[in-house]
C-alpha cells in the first residue's frame, strides 16, 4: 500500500497540515512507534494484533475447514469484529470464488429469514465466530441457523466450524459436539483480528490464498519505522490525526471499487471503536466511488470544512469496453472502457476536492488481490494504533459498546445489569398525530 498525503497539505487544503507541522508531529510518531514496538515485543493486549502476520497458522485454518471446503455456500454468523474482517476479504475477492459467502450479523428477522431461504443447506457450511462466546446477536442467529438445518434434515454438526475464545458458551458447545474449532488469538481485539482465524476461516472455505494475505500484511509490518515519511501506514494515521486536530472531525472512506465497499464498513468499526473515547476521535463516514459522487460529493466539496476524504484507488482491475455509438455527443465514450471512465472520474473528483481546498488522501493498491488486501488491512490497523497513541486513548477497549450490550442482556432477562434501568428512565417528549 502506498499513501499520497499531498492533498492534505496546508498549501492545498484548509484544514490542512503544513510540511513543517508534520515534521514536528514526526517526533511524536517516533515516540509512538517505540511504544508500539515494545507492545508488540511483549505481546501486550491489542499491540499483539500487529504480530498476526507471523503468528497466524494457515495450515491450522485449512485443516479446520477441510470437512466443508467444497461447500457451495458459507454462512458466517458473527458481528462487528467477528464478521467485518472476513466479509471484507471474501467480498473483495468474491470474483475468484465459487462459494457464496453470506454474513449474518444483524438480527433483523425478515432479513435473516430471506438469507436462509435461498440457500442449499445440504451444501452449506456454518462459520460461527465470537471472541467472547456470549454476544446475544451471534448466539441467537446461530440457534436460528441450527434450527433451519435441523428442519431441513441436514446434520449441522457435520458442517459447522467454531472460532471463539478459550472458554465460554460457544467453546463448551464446540467441545460438546466435537466441532472443528479455532481459537481467537490472545491479546487481539475483534476489530484487529481480520488476519487471524476470525477473518481467515471464511477466506479458506472460499479458496483464497491465505499465505498471500499474510505476506502482504508482513510486508506492511516491515515498513513500520519511526517516521511517517518512510511508512505509509503511519503517514495515514498521523495525517488523519493532524487533520482532526485542525477541524476535520469526519473521515469519509471512499473506495473506487464495489469489491471494497465492505472494507469501508470494516474501517468504520476500526476507527470509531478504537479512537472514539474521552470526547476524542474522528467520525468515520462511508461512501463509494463513483456512485456517491452523485450524492455526497456536493457536501464534501461545498459543505462544512470538517472532513477528510480518504480515497482508495484499487489499481489494476478487469476491464470492459464501452460499445461504440452513433450518437455524436456520446462518441467520446466509445473510445474508452468502463475502467478508464472510473479512473477519470476518480482523478476528477480528487482534483475537484483539492481545487476547492478540501483535504483528501489517497490509499493506492496495485490491484485487489490477497497480497494487497493483507497489506491494506494491516496498514489501516497500524495507522489506527498510531493514531490512538497520538490521541492518548486506549485504542483496544470499547466500554461504550459493552454498556449497551449489558443493557440489552438485562432487558432480555439475561442477568442483573444496572445499565438496563436506563431504558425505563428515558426522557420522553412525543409529538402525536
Ligand atoms: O466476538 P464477540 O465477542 O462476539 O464480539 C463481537 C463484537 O461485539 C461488540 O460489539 C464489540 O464492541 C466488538 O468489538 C466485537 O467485535
Amino acid at each position: 500500500m502506498n499513501v499520497d498525503i499531498g492533498n492534505a497539505l496546508a498549501s492545498v487544503a484548509s484544514p490542512g497540515a503544513s510540511r513543517e507541522s508534520l515534521e514536528r508531529l514526526d517526533e511524536q510518531v517516533a515516540d509512538a512507534h517505540e511504544r508500539i514496538v515494545v507492545g508488540m515485543e511483549n505481546s501486550e493486549h491489542g499491540y499483539e494484533a500487529l504480530n498476526l502476520p507471523e503468528r497466524t497458522d494457515p495450515d491450522e485454518i485449512r485443516a479446520a475447514v477441510e470437512p466443508v471446503v467444497d461447500a457451495e455456500a458459507l454462512i458466517t454468523v458473527g458481528i462487528g469484529g467477528s464478521a467485518l474482517g472476513a466479509a471484507t476479504i471474501t467480498d473483495a475477492l468474491a470474483d475468484e470464488s465459487d462459494t457464496d459467502a453470506v454474513y449474518l450479523d444483524n438480527v433483523d428477522p425478515e432479513w435473516v429469514s430471506n438469507h436462509l431461504e435461498g440457500l442449499p443447506l445440504e451444501e452449506t457450511a456454518i462459520n460461527v465466530v465470537s471472541r467472547s462466546g456470549t454476544t446475544a446477536e451471534t448466539l441467537a442467529n446461530f440457534l436460528v441457523v441450527r434450527d433451519a438445518f435441523e428442519a431441513a434434515g441436514v446434520d449441522w454438526t457435520e458442517r459447522t466450524i467454531v472460532t471463539t475464545g478459550e472458554s465460554g458458551p460457544l467453546r463448551n458447545l464446540a467441545d460438546r459436539h466435537d466441532l472443528p474449532s479455532l481459537k481467537v488469538p490472545d491479546g487481539v481485539p475483534g476489530r484487529f483480528s481480520a488476519l487471524s482465524a476470525v477473518g481467515m476461516v471464511a477466506a479458506a472455505v472460499c479458496g483464497h490464498d491465505l499465505e498471500a494475505l499474510l505476506e502482504g500484511a508482513a510486508a506492511e509490518r516491515e515498513s513500520l519505522t519511526g517516521s511517517l515519511f518512510d511508512c505509509p501506514a503511519y503517514a495515514y494515521g498521523a495525517t488523519a490525526y493532524a487533520l482532526d486536530q485542525r477541524g476535520a472531525a469526519v473521515n469519509a472512506m471512499v473506495p473506487y471499487a464495489e469489491s471494497l465497499e465492505t472494507f469501508a464498513e470494516w474501517f468504520a468499526q476500526l476507527w470509531a471503536e478504537s479512537l472514539g473515547k474521552d470526547d476524542l476521535g474522528q467520525t468515520p463516514a462511508r461512501a463509494l466511488g463513483v456512485t456517491d459522487q452523485h450524492s455526497q460529493l456536493q457536501l464534501y466539496r461545498a459543505g462544512p470544512r470538517d472532513k477528510l476524504v480518504t480515497f482508495v484507488s484499487p489499481g489494476e482491475t478487469d476491464d470492459r469496453s464501452i460499445p461504440d455509438t452513433d450518437v455524436d455527443e456520446l462518441a467520446y465514450l466509445g473510445d474508452a472502457t468502463l475502467g478508464e471512465l472510473l479512473e477519470a472520474e476518480f482523478e476528477a473528483t480528487e482534483a475537484s476536492l483539492a481545487a476547492a481546498g478540501r483535504p483528501n488522501v489517497r490509499l493506492e493498491l496495485e490491484t485487489v488481490d490477497e497480497y494487497e488486501l493483507g497489506g491494506l488491512l494491516y496498514g489501516m490497523e497500524a495507522a489506527c494504533v498510531l493514531a490512538g497513541e497520538l490521541y492518548g486513548v486506549n485504542t483496544f477497549e470499547q466500554p461504550a459498546v459493552e454498556w449497551a450490550k449489558k443493557a440489552t442482556r438485562g432487558l432480555l432477562g439475561g442477568g442483573e445489569f444496572e445499565e438496563a434501568d436506563a431504558v425505563a428512565e428515558k426522557t420522553e417528549l412525543r409529538i402525536e398525530r
